[in-house]
């Protein structure tokens, strides 16, 4: 194999509760994750001379050992032994510092690839298993779909798929640091813990209603009170009829689910009429991607 190609799927956090912190930094969480149709394109070639080029059509991002494409494919270069260099190309449509998993499922499609690309034979686990040393976010990249994550975000459990639905995405032209969002949480109390229960319950009966009722991010506390942008999004969403709408895991980017893709449509030209944020998406749940990386 000479050459692949992955498309590099971004996640929503359908609820995100935090149950308490480590003493390393790191807490301990309650998630449940979902892929959504919104991708990079992560592309892997063979060269001859050895090291790792990083391409991009981003000029901002690093090249080097500061992207976390590069540190995936370093480390698996490492452990292997692997001779033949790579050149990575990353065509990123996902917004970035934005709680949608961007570099991490760019780090999750390197492993996936270069797995296959040189044969390597690791499994899917152990796959996982290095990918949560890059990210905690990695592990779930790695697996995808309709996923409950617990631990620091590494201990996965398949939950049945999330019905279809439109999915706007508003990511407003602000950067949030995931660390500083975790870190304030440590300072205030949690006073209302989302309904993780009642999430799965209404994945189970396949409801979209409830399973929009019982959505809730217990970041937003530190993160809207830091950015009020984020609430005046998820107010136009729900003005222009969303079932409901939430910030994606440490911020800034907020989501709408919605019925119709005219509603969606409304929303998204009402975001960018006031200026709320510019890269303003309208796309679908992503409910397959367990076997075929490349669909
Ligand atoms: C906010 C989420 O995106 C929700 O899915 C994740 O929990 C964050 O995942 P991520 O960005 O892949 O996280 P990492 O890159 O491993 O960690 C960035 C920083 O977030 C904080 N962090 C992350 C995950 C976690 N369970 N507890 C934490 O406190 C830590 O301060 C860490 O230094
Ligand atoms: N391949 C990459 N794609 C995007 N950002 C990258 C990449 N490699 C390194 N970075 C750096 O990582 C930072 C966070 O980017 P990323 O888009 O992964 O954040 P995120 O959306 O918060 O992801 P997560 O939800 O996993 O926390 C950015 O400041 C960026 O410069």
């Amino acid at each position: 194999m000479k050459q692949i190609e992955l498309k590099a799927l971004a996640k929503i956090n359908l609820g995100l509760d935090v149950l308490g912190g480590r003493e390393n930094g790191y807490h301990d969480v309650r998630m449940v994750m979902q892929s959504i149709y919104l991708y990079d394109d992560v592309k892997i070639e063979r060269m001859k001379r050895p090291g790792i080029e990083i391409r991009t059509n981003l000029y901002f991002l690093p090249l080097d050992e500061n992207n976390i494409a590069y540190k995936a494919a370093a480390m698996l270069r490492e452990e292997f032994q692997i001779k033949e260099g790579v050149i990575i190309t990353l065509n990123k449509h996902i917004p970035v510092a934005a709680g949608m998993a961007g570099g991490s499922s760019n780090a999750a499609a390197v492993l996936f690839g270069m797995n296959r690309m040189f044969g390597l034979g690791l499994s899917q686990q152990e796959l996982m298993d290095k990918g949560v040393k890059l990210g905690a976010d990695v592990p779930y990249c790695i697996m995808r779909g309709t996923v409950l994550a617990e631990g620091i975000g590494e201990k996965l459990t398949e939950l049945p798929a999330m019905p279809k639905c439109i999915v706007l995405v508003a990511k407003p032209p602000i950067s949030v640091s995931t660390k500083t969002i975790y870190s304030a949480l440590d300072s205030q109390e949690i006073t209302k813990h989302p309904d993780i229960d009642g999430l799965i319950a209404g994945l189970k009966k396949g409801s979209l209603p409830e399973i929009a009722a019982a959505m809730g991010n217990v970041l937003e506390d530190v993160t809207i009170p830091m950015h009020p942008v984020i609430q005046d999004i998820k107010n136009e969403m729900k003005a222009a009829g969303a079932l409901n709408a939430m910030m994606s895991g440490s911020g800034p980017t907020v989501f709408g689910l919605f019925n119709s893709k005219a509603q969606a449509r409304k929303a998204q030209d009402k975001i960018r009429e006031k200026a709320l944020a510019k890269q303003v998406y309208v796309t679908n749940i992503h409910s397959a991607g367990r076997t075929e990386y490349g669909t």
